[in-house]
């Protein structure tokens, strides 16, 4: 399974849908994954949005991430959790899940991703590739340049994430990344459904396939 589109639900941006609402959107779509997060929720609220995500992603064969929060992930059946520098070190958590279940890490440079992949990440994102209103902390975009060095260091699934949209998504794949991960260029859509469906499109367009109407 791909990692072409990655939509991430959001309380705040996804207009008032809830997150197995914006989720159906996004698969609606097409998109390939999608990841749960809320930083508001009380572990059993997140919880029990992550069950509704995993039904909506389930009947449409996407993946499911949940960001952050390891217990929640294997609690709903996620396929995985994603996993910032500050959140539980990726090794501690290869230790402890079945080999099956992915590891999705941000990094900020080469280095970041080599020591992500030897500790045991399936993807690594690049974390922000471009400036972004979406995530207050994000910092300074790391550019194109340290994505292709990036996608030269590590053999993994590489995304981009952070001010992608669908004027800059075909430079970001053309610069190596397998896949973008979104949030207001999809939910912050009103039509996030049709959102999904052109970002797909430039996607497989970039990698060389059928060009989009
Ligand atoms: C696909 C993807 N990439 C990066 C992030 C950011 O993770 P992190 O640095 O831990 O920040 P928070 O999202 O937890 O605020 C992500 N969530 N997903
Ligand atoms: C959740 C998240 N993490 C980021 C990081 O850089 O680690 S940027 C981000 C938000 C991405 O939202 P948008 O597609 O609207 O820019
Ligand atoms: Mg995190």
């Amino acid at each position: 399974m791909g990692y072409d589109l990655y939509v991430i639900t959001d309380a705040g941006i996804g207009r008032g849908r809830s997150h197995a609402e914006q989720a159906g959107l996004a698969v609606e779509g097409g998109a390939d994954v999608v990841q749960l997060r809320d930083k508001a929720l009380a572990p059993r609220d997140l919880l029990a949005a992550a069950r509704a995500v995993r039904a909506v992603t389930r009947a449409a064969g996407a993946l499911f991430i949940v960001n952050d929060h390891l217990e929640v992930a294997l609690s709903a059946g996620a396929d995985g959790v994603h996993l910032g520098q500050g959140d539980l070190p990726v090794a501690a958590a290869r230790a402890v899940v079945p080999s099956d279940f992915i590891l999705g890490v941000s990094v900020g440079n080469a280095a970041e991703a080599v020591l992500a992949v030897e500790s045991g990440a399936d993807y690594v994102a690049l974390s922000p590739t471009f400036s972004t209103g979406s995530k207050a902390d994000a910092g300074p975009g790391r550019g194109l340049d340290t994505l292709r060095a990036v996608r030269a260091a590590v053999p993994v699934p590489l995304l981009a994430i952070g001010g992608i949209g669908p004027a800059n998504v075909g430079e970001v794949v053309r610069a190596g990344a397998d896949g973008v991960a979104v949030i207001s260029a999809v939910v912050g859509q009103e039509d996030a459904a049709g959102a999904a469906r052109r970002m797909k499109a430039l996607i497989v367009a970039a990698k060389g396939g059928e060009v989009p109407c």
